[in-house]
């Protein structure tokens, strides 16, 4: 995993804070597991054509050397006091019956890239169990990781968990990368 403090400008993070607060829908998850709070957030779509959607697009490509077109749409999402994902991984089970609806075109999720815009009263950090490594939100804090193994399998190390906000409310923005182009 890795983490870069300050990728987004305040004036940014302040920015897509008012995205998701103008748009946002309750959050899903793709393999629902019989817990109704299992994810309690809720999910902003951000446009393709979006500005700020554009910029992160790019300059996360040139960090990452993945193609721009292997990008899934950006998406933010707004916790507030109470909420949480609990523990889960990003990439795709193989073994679920939904794995080859998500799968087929674009192939498996690979790398994670999550900007923190706001930190949060209490609460809210970021728990990799199986890493044992907890990570604060911090205004505009980049985290990235690969969800694969080298030979391309799913890291089950990736486990994490965007645990209860406390006080306050948190934002973040993801980007999710794919094997194969998106669309
Ligand atoms: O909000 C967080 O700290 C993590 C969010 C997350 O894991 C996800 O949206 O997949
Ligand atoms: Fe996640």
């Amino acid at each position: 995993m890795y983490i870069l403090p300050n990728f987004l400008s305040g004036e940014q993070c302040a920015r897509l804070i008012d995205k998701i607060e103008t748009q946002h829908r309750p959050s899903t998850i793709t393999g629902y597991n019989g817990d109704d709070v299992f994810r309690t957030s809720s999910t902003c779509d951000l446009s393709p054509r979006d500005p700020d959607a554009a910029d992160l697009r790019a300059r996360l490509s040139a960090l990452s050397g993945i193609p721009e077109s292997h990008a899934e749409p950006l998406q933010g999402q707004r916790y507030e006091v109470g909420q949480e994902f609990k523990a889960h991984t990003d990439y795709f089970e193989p073994d679920r019956p939904e794995f080859d609806q998500f799968c087929s075109v674009a192939g498996q999720r690979t790398w994670t890239y999550m900007m923190y815009l706001n930190a949060v009263d209490a609460g809210g950090a970021t728990r990799f169990k199986v890493a044992d490594k907890i990570v604060q939100p911090e205004a505009g804090k980049l985290i990235c990781w690969n969800n694969l193994r080298p030979d391309g399998s799913p890291n089950a190390a990736t486990l994490h968990h965007a645990m209860k906000v406390r006080k306050g409310a948190k934002y973040v923005l993801t980007q999710w990368f794919r094997e194969k182009p998106w669309g």
